[in-house]
């Protein structure tokens, strides 16, 4: 046999899609090989591919967790060596299925190369989140006019290419700072009426969503201004060509909208402090529940919500008042439901009727958003849709995992752990189907699916055990047709985001910034009296702002099943809360950062579907000071919780096979717990210490040391009171 040569021209490297250029999210690795240049005979070859393969298979295949991805494999072959072996073999080893991609990069080994391009992707492999750097507010401009500012038409240019003709939505990742001057820019330009300078009808929906919290009043102003401009326009008059008839109500309607939309915020700002000081006073008092910001710093999917603990409505036997019949809005039309509705495309006169049918349902929709905080919508999908959706779930039943809710003292004290009293269901996040770019930007702790729309479970793990076969040639590979199509998921969804982006948003001001949304949670309830207790889903401003349910129960759930939302909406003052049923195809709906709700206990297996729709601008500012608290020391801080809930997931609620009553505990047993707390870091310890409700660290360190049977029991029933 001869030798094969030292340096082997494998070229790997990574290439991010080119149609996605902000995209950190590589597809694939290829690693090619100029195999002519060195392969000397046809056994050399093959042993060389057979190296190639099992070098695959030991990445990809043994240990999962580490590496799942396959790696496609174009063997760069002259078309003369070609042979029918050759091609053969080719095909064996050739893997297909999302990875990393290759450009050009410098030769190296193999082995090197694949080595890097796995950490590479493991890097990125981590939750994506973009970096807004923080936007400091500069101090009011004075108005300026393009005799003062000659650089007014410049920027109008500017501005013009970057943001007009794009969608306003875009206008959020756009500094607000920036946003005045192309507004101002703008007015001023229009007033002038230079030639070729006119606002558009781009200009007038930019002019009306833009917003700087801090120049809010400015904002205000501007609006002011530019709603004179336009009213003043005379329909004769060739500036105002475009911005005549609708478009000249439009953007007055735009602009009015914008004004209240101003209002709004600055209301809720107001809340917020307000809100934040009774949180401290609150966390002075009592060891807590509470959310935070931490599940954000993991993973993008933040669910991590408050719990108020000494609240007696949260009583799970607190007798049902159900929604009454005058709450219910109804989602069947003649032309079938109203997501069928929303998906087809009709013509002529039964479009218009179409549009203005659901258009109708939106404005009772957001009517009820606005007067209760909640909506119910029946009917927003038929039973056999829901029966589609249902089995299109059932072969990933077994990925499901149990959910975590975040446990301990404030946002800093505390860890994320299992609690299956307070919070019981089991859930599966599927990625992908986001109607706009900026969601897989904002969102996915997993790695969007490959095609465009397509839905997946996020966790290449699951993708791996339910979509994945080992092929000929030992390689694991991820087949969509295996791993099934989801396609009912996928329309159902488009049509939710459908009726929130294009409708609901529209409607109401609290909802006016929306600009994204969540991947999608798949949640069950396994019966047996599993529930969720009293909570808000977004107390950290992590950016969610409606939570859109969709129960997915098949026909014939009955009362005595449970399982009810109940909702604490703005009529609960009067009525208490409202019980609803999970019937299928309902959605419910709510402000995710107001409205308290609860799921009461399960006796059947009860299954939902939840997105969460982003506010743009706490969205962006959740996950910049995401972003910002994941370097230096924060990154420490991570860890720590991290260790601390390893360690009471351990020793204290039973996963490390510890005696969990604490009555029989050997000395053996307290002496482990001691050195395990022994080995937690300064930081773990004064997580653990505060949820144990310790008085310092200390003291926890040396009751560790010392722990009884007695002293374990005790520390056991404390947390078990918290609901651990
Ligand atoms: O399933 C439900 O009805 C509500 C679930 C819930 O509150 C949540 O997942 O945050
Ligand atoms: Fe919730």
């Amino acid at each position: 046999m001869t030798s094969t040569p030292a340096a082997r021209p494998y070229t790997v490297g990574i290439v991010y899609p080119e149609d996605e250029p902000t995209s950190t999210v590589p597809h694939s690795v290829e690693i090619l090989i100029d195999v002519p240049d060195w392969v000397n005979s046809m056994k050399e070859l093959d042993m060389e591919l057979d190296d190639i393969g099992s070098l695959i298979t030991l990445t990809s295949a043994a240990d999962p967790t580490k590496f799942t991805l396959p790696i496609r494999l174009p063997l760069r072959i002259d078309s003369d060596s070609m042979t029918a072996k050759f091609k053969k073999k080719k095909k064996s080893i050739m893997a297909s299925g999302r990875a990393l991609t290759v450009e050009q990069g410098q030769p190296m080994e193999l082995m090197e190369a694949v080595t890097a391009a796995r950490e590479e992707f493991l890097g990125i492999r981590k939750p994506q989140e973009i970096i807004v750097p923080p936007q400091e507010e500069p101090p009011v401009p004075p108005p300026v006019t393009s005799a003062q500012n000659p650089d007014a038409k410049d920027l109008y240019a500017k501005y013009k290419n970057t943001v007009c003709g794009h969608s306003t939505n875009q206008l959020q990742l756009v500094s607000p700072t920036a946003l005045i001057e192309i507004v101002q820019t703008c007015l001023d330009l229009a007033s002038h009426n230079p030639k070729g300078h006119k606002p558009t009808t781009n200009m007038a929906s930019i002019m009306s969503s833009f917003y700087s919290e801090a120049q809010s009043e400015l904002c205000r102003q501007l609006l002011v201004q530019a709603v004179k401009y336009v009213q003043q326009t005379n329909a004769n008059d060739a500036t105002s060509a475009v911005l005549s008839g609708p478009v000249k109500e439009k953007f007055i309607k735009l602009a009015e909208f914008q004004m209240r939309k101003i209002e709004v915020i600055l209301e809720e700002k107001l809340e917020r402090q307000q809100a934040l000081v009774k949180q401290g006073e609150a966390r002075e008092r009592d060891v807590n529940f509470n959310g935070g910001k931490h599940s954000e710093k993991r993973s993008t999917h933040a669910h991590a919500p408050v719990f108020d603990k000494n609240d007696e409505n949260s009583d799970p036997t607190l007798p049902s008042q159900f929604i009454s019949d005058d709450l219910l809005l109804s989602g069947k039309t003649n032309n079938g439901t109203l997501s069928a509705v929303l998906l087809k495309s009709f013509k002529g006169s039964e479009k218009r009727r179409m549009k203005q049918l659901v258009v109708s349902r939106a404005e009772l929709t957001a009517a009820k958003l606005k007067e209760n905080d909640y909506a119910i919508l029946d009917s927003f999908v038929s039973p056999a849709k829901v029966v589609e959706l249902r089995s299109e779930i059932d072969n990933l039943q077994p990925h499901f995992t149990p959910s975590e809710i975040w446990v301990g003292k404030g946002a800093d004290v505390g860890a994320q752990i299992s609690v299956p009293d307070v919070r019981g269901d089991k859930v599966l996040w599927m990625c992908g189907g986001h109607a706009k770019v900026d969601s897989t930007l904002f969102d996915s702790a997993g790695v969007q699916p490959k095609a465009r729309g397509a839905i997946e479970p996020c966790e290449m793990e699951v993708k791996v055990k339910v979509g994945s076969k080992i092929d000929k040639g030992g390689v694991r590979k991820i087949n969509a047709s295996v791993m099934g199509k989801f396609g009912a998921l996928k329309s159902v969804l488009e049509s939710i985001d459908k009726f929130v982006f294009e409708e609901l948003s529209k409607k109401d001001e609290r909802l006016s910034r929306i600009t994204s949304r969540s991947d999608a949670m798949l949640a069950v309830y396994p019966g047996s009296g599993s529930r969720f207790q009293k909570h808000v889903d977004n107390t950290a401003n992590d950016g969610r702002r409606l939570t859109v349910l969709l129960y997915l129960n098949l026909e014939g759930w009955t009362k005595e099943n449970g399982g009810f939302l109940r909702v604490w909406g703005k009529d609960s003052s009067t009525n208490g809360p409202r019980d609803v049923m999970p019937l299928g195809g309902r959605i419910a709906m709510f402000y995710s950062d107001k409205v308290p709700h609860e799921v009461t206990a399960a006796l059947e297996s009860r299954y939902a579907m939840t997105v969460w729709y982003y506010d743009g601008l706490e969205r962006s500012e959740a996950v910049a000071s995401a972003n910002h608290m994941e370097s230096g020391d924060e990154k420490g801080d991570m860890e720590a919780q991290a260790d601390a809930s390893a360690f009471i997931k351990q020793t204290l609620v039973g996963d490390g096979g510890f005696d969990q009553s604490g009555e029989s505990a050997s000395a053996e047993e307290l002496r482990r717990i001691g050195d395990l707390a022994g080995k937690l870091s300064e930081k773990a310890i004064k997580i653990v210490a505060g949820i144990c409700g310790a008085p310092s660290e200390e003291y926890f360190l040396e009751a560790a040391r010392q722990l009884t049977p007695d002293t374990l029991k005790e520390l056991r029933v404390g947390l078990a009171k918290m609901g651990v």
